[in-house]
């Protein structure tokens, strides 16, 4: 954002996902803006006795200034605020226009300024209130009509409502279309963003996504001193299941596997498929004695899932490796190297086993530093 954006707009933050609503937020700045510029000019000509208007009218810009400054201030960073402010600034403009309407009679074009209140609603708040809008308008400048102290004539009256119905109906068409397109859009990037963060196969996370998000997982628990703990899940023989069942059958067996993992675990813990039969798991705030809880109802979850292959139950197994972060750990990947290596010695053990990471056991394999 620039200097110039931020000292318009001030901090206000929005998602990508409220591109409209932020570009709503900036025009409805830039209206304002533009309103307290025209007001101030009138106020100071009607001062300066440049262009003389009724005192009463006076009184009524003054009101017109002060609340719309007010209405900016509040607005400015406040994006939550912004429909009650664009309705009481909506309301402050139609005010200041039937105040001219009925206080300023020589200037025959005033009713102009109600026109500018039609696109305004439709862009500010779509297209209720843009109808709601309109048709007030039309109805209240009938109405008014008579009581002014010049009246517009019959013909006047009719192509100004006439005008203002058409000005209505192409507002409302193009930001109905609009809105829509919005909304597609918005849905598209939100199915491109789902496709490109999930496995195909599996639907769970792929490796990019769950780097990702564990990091992020990982950092806000170190902030808050919580352990967050790592399983690193790798099926058993898998090889063997393609060989001698098919490509097909391996595709589903990862399937069934990433569902019932995902049935079995918290709904707070993040679950990546990291290689071809490789899946990680990470659970926030999740000490290592816990972790070994779930890493064996994993392990006896997929064991007894027993899906039928070829007319026969085939047994699935895995091997995980649990590991714990600790306080040194730069993210993801340190407690995952544990974890992995926790794997081997599942795997070394004789497979379809949890195994925690032992470090006494993993320094007693390093080579002995030297003296
Ligand atoms: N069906 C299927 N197989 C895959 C996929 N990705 C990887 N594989 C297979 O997974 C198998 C992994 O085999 P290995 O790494 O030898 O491991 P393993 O046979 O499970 O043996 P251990 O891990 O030692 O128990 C290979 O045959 C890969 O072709 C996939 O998306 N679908």
């Amino acid at each position: 954002m620039s200097k110039l954006e931020r000292a318009l707009f001030g901090a206000a933050r929005f998602q990508e996902s409220e591109e409209y609503r932020e570009f709503q937020y900036r025009f409805l700045i830039l209206v304002m803006l533009a309103s307290l510029f025209f007001a101030s000019l009138f106020m100071l000509s009607a001062l300066s006795g440049m262009h003389p208007l009724p005192t009463g009218h006076v009184w009524v810009l003054g009101g017109f200034l002060v609340s719309t400054g007010g209405l900016l201030l509040v607005l400015r960073g406040r994006s939550r605020l912004y429909a009650e402010v664009t309705i009481a600034f909506f309301t402050a403009s139609i005010a200041m226009f039937t105040s001219a309407l009925l206080q300023v009679p020589e200037n025959e074009l005033r009713v102009l300024w109600f026109y500018t209140s039609i696109p305004s609603a439709y862009i500010l708040m779509g297209t209720r209130f843009g109808l709601l809008a309109t048709a007030s308008l039309v109805v209240g400048f009938a109405v008014i009509n008579p009581w002014l102290a010049v009246p517009y004539s019959r013909h006047a009256v009719v192509s100004g409502l006439v005008v203002m119905v058409f000005l209505g109906f192409f507002f409302h068409v193009h930001v109905d279309r609009s809105l829509a397109y919005f909304q597609r859009m918005r849905d598209s990037n939100e199915r491109l963003r789902e496709l490109s963060q999930h496995d195909v196969l599996t639907g769970v996370l792929n490796a990019r996504a769950y780097y990702e998000q564990a990091d992020r997982l990982i950092l806000a628990s170190r902030r808050v001193g919580q352990p967050c703990s790592v399983l690193f899940i790798d099926l058993d023989h898998f090889k063997w299941i393609n060989d001698s069942h098919g490509h097909a059958t391996g595709d589903v067996v990862l399937r069934s596997v990433a569902e019932r993992m995902l049935a079995t675990m918290r709904r707070s813990d993040l679950i990546g498929r990291i290689g071809g039969e490789e899946f990680s798991v990470l659970m926030p705030h999740t000490d290592v004695a816990q972790a070994l809880v779930l890493a064996e109802k994993l392990r006896a979850a997929v064991e007894a899932l027993m899906p039928t292959v070829s007319g026969r139950p085939l047994r699935i197994t895995t091997s995980i490796g649990v590991a714990s972060s600790h306080e040194g750990d730069a993210g993801i990947f340190d407690v995952q190297q544990r974890a992995d290596r926790a794997m081997y010695q599942a795997k070394a053990q004789g497979r379809n086993r949890v195994t925690v990471f032992d470090a006494l056991q993993v320094w007693a394999q390093a080579p002995a530093p030297s003296a």
